[in-house]
């Protein structure tokens, strides 16, 4: 019996402007197999039964988006990035809401710089939240030993690392409890880097959902380097 999933909304984060990539583009716009990391991402979402709609959050100004064809899909709806990433996806949450979508309703939110999210991966989220109370995200166990670095560089302590998961998207929550939370934490100040945080700020408790480690984010060069051999 293959488990049915629910129907989501999905935001993509993809203002951004990759310096840590020292590219002479916005990363999400670098080649990967022949066509861009964000037109890899998008092709995880588009030919979902259950997807209701896409926004994809993009810098102002962004001259490399309008070129690809993916621009024009009908699915696809372009929202302002902001300043950091918190405030791109709180604007895509907003233009969700004027799509239509229900305060009820899930949204995916995926970095726009993770090309590798495989189907399974998408399935498994959704089969996973679909009933939950909260939401959640895909995350990873760390496998390596983890250091506390102290103020001088040296190693100040080894924490239990059977405790930490690697943070990965998509992350999963309902519309209306996503993005008062995000607008809640942002109006006072708190550092958020994901979508979960944010939750967490809220005072929920987000479902950790082990995925596989090599949907990366492709955050500096060698990253890029690593999906390209494989
Ligand atoms: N103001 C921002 C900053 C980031 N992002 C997006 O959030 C995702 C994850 O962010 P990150 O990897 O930090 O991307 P950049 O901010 O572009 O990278 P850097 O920090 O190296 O500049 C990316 O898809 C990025 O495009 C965004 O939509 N709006
Ligand atoms: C959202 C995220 O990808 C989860 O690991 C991460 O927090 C993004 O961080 P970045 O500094 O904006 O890349």
């Amino acid at each position: 019996m293959t488990e049915t999933t629910p129907s989501f909304w999905v935001v993509i984060p993809a203002a951004g402007v990759g310096s840590r990539m020292r590219a002479d583009r916005p990363k999400q716009y670098l080649p990967l197999n022949g066509r861009c990391l964000i037109e890899h991402t998008l092709d995880c979402f588009l030919d979902q039964p259950g997807l209701s709609g896409l926004v994809v959050c993009l810098s102002p100004l962004d001259e490399w988006w309008p070129v690809l064809a993916c621009a024009t899909d009908s699915r696809i709806t372009r929202a302002d990035g902001g300043d950091e990433r918190a405030d791109s996806v709180l604007n895509g949450l907003q233009a969700l809401t004027s799509l239509g979508a229900d305060e009820r309703d899930w949204v995916l939110v995926h970095d726009a710089a993770r090309p590798n999210l495989t189907l399974s991966d998408l399935q498994i989220l959704l089969i996973t939240l679909q009933n939950d109370s909260v939401g959640g995200l895909l995350a990873v166990p760390v496998r390596d030993t983890l250091k506390l670095a102290g103020p001088d560089g040296r190693v100040s302590s080894t924490p239990d690392r059977s405790l930490f998961w690697q943070a990965y998207t998509p992350q999963m929550f309902r519309l209306g409890a996503l993005r008062t939370a995000l607008s809640d934490a942002l109006v006072a100040g708190a550092v958020i880097t994901d979508e979960a945080s944010a939750m967490e700020w809220a005072g929920h408790s987000p479902r950790l959902v082990e995925g596989r480690a090599d949907n990366i984010k492709v955050t500096r060069p060698e990253d890029l380097e690593f999906l390209r051999r494989r």
